[in-house]
């Protein structure tokens, strides 16, 4: 099945596809500089949990290779202030900032040899093994979880987790990838995930191209078409988890959650263990809030075009946080954890 990777690193560019176009056209973009790697971030033209932790890992790469000087110290210096410039694009995404440390860690190590050629070798090492690392895990948590589907199911999935939110392949996407590879003739329920539309525009496209069958839906008919029985499973992906097993995702998920519960309709996370946050506590978890125009006008690029009264106000969390009871399984490429998820997180994030 043909997968994009939506954001690549090639010779001294990061090069990505602006997903804000899909699905009318694949418009692609390249750069040398980090900060231009962070404006596309923050402006989700790459977007996505493990997308964006690619992302940030490459524009570090892209600040090690545009330093012109030979001094480490100075080239330290310039990968801390990518680091700050990258960190500061999207809160929420564990991955963005466990990849930034990864890379700035290596560096570090790197520096031991004295060499800033030798520090420029370790970032632009570790940024692509990030990206190898997502691409196979993927697959490893296509293969675990499509054994959770069966022949005939009905999956509903919300916002997007293919190949536009990764490395390559998805997370809840590489599942129902898998399931379907397996010859399992399932249906995907895509819901349109408003305000930016990322299951109208993106998953839609994905399942489209891969031959999957699959029906669009608003956000508000979850309810109903559970309530007829025409849900057999959700499977979504995550932006954070915490060892609780309360899990940060696209707004809208909690409320499918909630749904799932009392339809009886087992409810899936699929998420790589470097979506797992074992440092911070519910508390401490920062929900994205967005520009309200988001809400108060058509997803790019039809943005000038206002779908309701200009200056009404606006809630626009793009998160919400779901908790642990209505949460079937987490499936990670590691294996899949059930309940109490203290206890079973724990022991894969040991290994
Ligand atoms: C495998 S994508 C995980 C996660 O990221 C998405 O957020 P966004 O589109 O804002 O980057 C969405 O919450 C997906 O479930």
């Amino acid at each position: 099945m043909e997968v994009l990777k939506p954001v690549d690193l090639v010779g001294d560019k990061v090069v990505w596809l602006d997903t804000r176009y899909i699905p009318w056209k694949e418009v692609w973009k390249e750069t040398t500089d980090y900060k231009e790697v962070a404006r596309a971030i923050k402006d989700m033209e790459v977007r996505g949990a493990p997308a964006i932790g690619v992302a940030a890992a490459f524009g570090m790469a892209l600040a090690a290779l545009h330093y012109e000087g030979e001094d480490v110290e100075g080239l330290l210096r310039r990968l801390r202030e990518a680091k700050e410039v990258l960190a500061n694009t999207r809160p929420t995404a564990v991955n963005l900032f466990w990849a930034l440390e990864r890379v700035m860690k290596r560096a570090e190590e790197a520096t031991r040899s004295g060499s800033a050629e030798a520090v420029r070798e370790a970032v632009v090492e570790e940024a692509r093994k990030i990206q190898q690392e997502d691409i196979e895990s993927n697959v490893k948590m296509g293969k675990i979880g499509a054994k959770l589907i069966e022949d005939g199911d009905v999956v509903l999935t919300h916002c997007n987790t293919g190949s536009l939110a990764t490395a390559g392949y998805g997370t809840a996407l590489g599942v129902i990838r898998a399931a379907w590879e397996e010859g399992k003739r399932i249906e995907v329920i895509a819901t349109e995930t408003r305000p930016l539309d990322q299951g109208a525009r993106l998953t839609v496209w994905e399942l489209k191209r891969d031959g999957i069958p699959v029906k669009l839906i608003a956000d508000t008919m979850v309810g109903y078409l559970m309530s007829k029985g025409k849900v057999d499973k959700v499977f979504l992906g995550a932006d954070r988890i915490l060892l609780s097993g309360h899990f940060a995702n696209k707004i809208g998920t909690y409320q499918i959650a909630v749904l799932a519960k009392h339809h009886g309709v087992p409810f899936y996370v699929v998420a790589p263990t470097s979506t797992v946050d074992p440092k911070i506590t519910l508390d401490e978890l920062v929900i994205e809030e967005r520009d309200p125009d988001e809400v108060r006008r058509c997803p790019y690029p039809f943005e000038k075009v206002y779908v309701t009264v200009r200056d009404v106000e606006v809630y626009n969390p793009a998160f919400d946080v779901t908790p642990p009871e209505l949460v079937t399984a987490i499936i990670t490429e590691r294996g899949i954890a059930y309940p109490p998820f203290y206890v079973s997180l724990k022991k894969l994030l040991e290994g």
